[in-house]
């Protein structure tokens, strides 16, 4: 369970988010939905140390880490997939994925072949520079290099920005299968509903940096969507 109590945060003097109360069960599929700007990104930062909580707590499987910085968060099993991707450009796919071989939870000496069953087009590209592949194939090698950690949660921040539909269609059956066969936590920031509503199970819609309205996926009526997410 990932929980979160009255969590606000700000930049400097300026409040982003207010009084989050969040509560993810192990094993359970979240989106965090609402309009450009809101805190989504803001949020997950937070949940992954990267970002200083100004009040509240963070929770994970019972231990408070509102105070552990983003080195602890691998090594309680969070992987991360962040907005833009964040790929090496320089260093090959190989070696892209390699970097998480250095976490202290990691136990495996050599990269997983399961990562290669879930995105076969790296296995295909493992000598060429990250900043030489395409946008779908840098989220797959995103998502590939998060796995590598064996998390048992993972964060995605809009993972299907600007990737082709084929993409899209894989990355939503790969989480579903993590999720599936290994009970994985999937918390997903995702702004387009359908793909929502095909991962998720659970939503949290934010709004001006408060929650407005949570629940199941099912439960996310017209009325929500044009009220918190249409432009
Ligand atoms: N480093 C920063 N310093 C100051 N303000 C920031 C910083 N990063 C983000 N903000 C502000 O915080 C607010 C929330 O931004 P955030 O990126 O969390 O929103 P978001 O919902 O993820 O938006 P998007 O969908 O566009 O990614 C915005 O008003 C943004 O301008």
């Amino acid at each position: 369970m990932i929980e979160t109590t009255n969590l606000n945060q700000k930049y400097g003097g300026s409040q982003i988010l207010w009084d989050i109360n969040m509560q993810i069960s192990t094993g359970s599929r979240t989106c965090i939905m609402g309009r450009n700007g809101v805190g989504k990104t803001t949020l997950l930062k937070c949940l992954m140390g990267l970002l200083p909580i100004s009040s509240g707590d963070i929770l994970i499987e019972g231990t408070n880490v509102s105070k552990a910085n983003i080195e602890k968060r691998p090594n309680i099993g969070i992987g991360y997939v962040p907005q833009g991707r964040h790929i090496f450009s320089q260093l090959t796919v190989e070696e892209n994925l390699k970097v998480s071989l250095n976490c202290k939870r990691q136990t495996a000496k050599s990269i997983p072949t399961e990562v290669f069953d879930y995105f076969p087009v790296l296995k295909e590209m493992l000598t060429r520079r990250g900043g030489d592949l395409s946008g779908g194939q840098q989220q797959q090698l995103a998502i590939a290099r998060a796995l590598v950690l064996n998390p048992n949660t993972l964060i995605l921040d809009e993972p299907n920005e600007g990737i082709q539909p084929n993409i899209v269609q894989l990355i939503r059956d790969v989480l579903l299968t993590l999720n599936k066969e290994k009970n994985m936590t999937i918390i997903l920031v995702e702004q387009k509903l359908p793909f929502a509503r095909a991962v998720a199970e659970q939503f949290n819609l934010i709004e001006r940096g408060r929650i407005v309205s949570s629940g199941h996926i099912d439960d996310l009526s017209d009325e929500l969507v044009n009220k918190y997410l249409s432009v």
